[in-house]
């Protein structure tokens, strides 16, 4: 049960993910990215592991903070791990990212499935075995027949709906696309979508993060028009109290917050100050399984659903673990890009999408993440 080790390595992988200046993904050619493996492993060779990129784990952080922590204690401690890296975050000099605590906290579960061969959605306790997906549709760009035109999210949606998926998030133009923020032209790529699927599959839209409160409210105006279920970050998400403003003067749901820092206490906060509708987590964003799961079950004492950021293994459990959130974020998806090609690390899919659009978590124990560890290896770079 004792942790004797915590070791990180990184290894090449390709994608035709890119991202621009504001950190948005968009297509493009193949290339070499590195990506890392966070291990912890017991002193009876029991083994955790989670995936991140590599500064979350660079050595600084796991020799300075991880390993102190960790070794000699027993993996099963979760939450006293967690609330001892958490405690020493201020006086980490920011070095100590709730990214980094995420990663642990993901690891750690992972061990304890996989020590006793079980999928960690059992081991918290499962709420279901298969969640609906919405496809979240990257942001926007300027690539011809890709995402440049209301026209193309129409289209796009159309071949999601074939698909299976019974959901779709659109996120929109943002910079550095030349001439984005839009109102107008978001408004025009809803209107795109909801006319392309009919008035049944579920919409959503995830805007320009930094909207002032007219213009969000002019979008949030024009989306109850087109029966879009919410709208989500929209402006800054350091301001509460601007939230608190269009949630008051919004019928359509407002969701968040996403990206703000504060972890589950900063998201009760939200709660208590009416700033959102439907509350939002993200095992990242919050710093683990363990916080997600926390914000999760108190907005359930609220009577609010609580969405949750993201897809990969570590997010999907929390999802299928709960009852009050609806969807699985399943992308980020663009017509040049096959997402059910997967990772070249990963053997199979994490969250496979059956015609219907329910997305099944796998029934392998831990995270579930078919992980080949012989890639990793062929291509470690150090
Ligand atoms: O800002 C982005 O690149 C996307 O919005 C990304 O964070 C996406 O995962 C998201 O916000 N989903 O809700
Ligand atoms: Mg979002």
């Amino acid at each position: 049960m004792i942790i004797t080790e915590v070791s990180a390595q990184v290894f090449r992988t390709t994608t035709r993910r890119h991202s621009d200046s504001a950190g948005h993904a968009h297509p493009g050619p193949p290339h070499q990215v590195e990506q890392a493996i966070l291990t912890i492993r017991t002193e009876d060779g029991q083994e955790g592991h989670s995936f991140t990129a590599p500064e979350i784990v660079r050595p600084h952080v796991i020799d300075k903070f991880v390993k102190k922590v960790l070794i000699g204690q027993d993996y099963r401690d979760r939450e006293k791990l967690w609330q001892e890296l958490a405690h020493w975050q201020r006086g980490s000099a920011a070095q100590l990212t709730d990214r980094t605590l995420a990663v642990v906290d993901c690891a750690l579960w992972d061990l304890a499935g996989r020590a006793l061969n079980t999928p960690v959605y059992k081991l918290i306790g499962a709420y279901r075995d298969k969640v609906l997906a919405y496809g979240s549709i990257m942001c926007g760009d300027e690539l011809e027949g890709g995402l440049a035109t209301p026209e193309d999210y129409g289209r796009f949606a159309e071949t999601l709906v074939k698909r299976g998926y019974k959901g779709i998030k659109l996120h929109t133009w943002m910079p550095p696309v030349s001439w984005a923020p839009d109102v107008k032209m978001d408004l025009k790529a809803c209107a795109a979508v909801r006319e392309a699927v009919g008035p049944d599959i579920r919409l959503m839209i995830d805007a320009f993060h930094w909207y002032s409160r007219t213009d969000a409210l002019e979008l949030g105006r024009g989306l109850e028009k087109l029966g879009f279920d919410w709208i989500e970050e929209p402006m800054d998400e350091q301001s509460l109290s601007s939230y608190k403003w269009l949630a008051d003067n919004l019928d359509i749901p407002v969701v968040g917050p996403e990206s703000a820092a504060g972890k589950h206490w900063h998201r009760a906060e939200w709660v208590k100050a009416g700033a959102c509708d439907i509350l939002r987590t993200g095992v990242n964003d919050v710093g683990g399984i363990t916080p997600a799961l926390k914000t999760m079950r108190m907005a359930e004492c609220f009577g609010m659903e609580c969405e949750v950021h993201g897809n990969t293994a570590m997010n999907l459990h929390v999802v299928a673990a709960s009852k009050n959130c609806r969807w699985y974020e399943r992308g980020l998806l663009h017509p040049f890009l096959e997402y059910d090609d997967g990772h070249d690390y990963l053997k199979s899919l994490s969250d496979p999408m059956d015609s219907d659009g329910f997305v099944h978590v796998p029934d392998r124990p831990g995270l579930g993440e078919d992980i080949d560890f012989d890639f990793i290896a062929n291509n470690r770079v150090r």
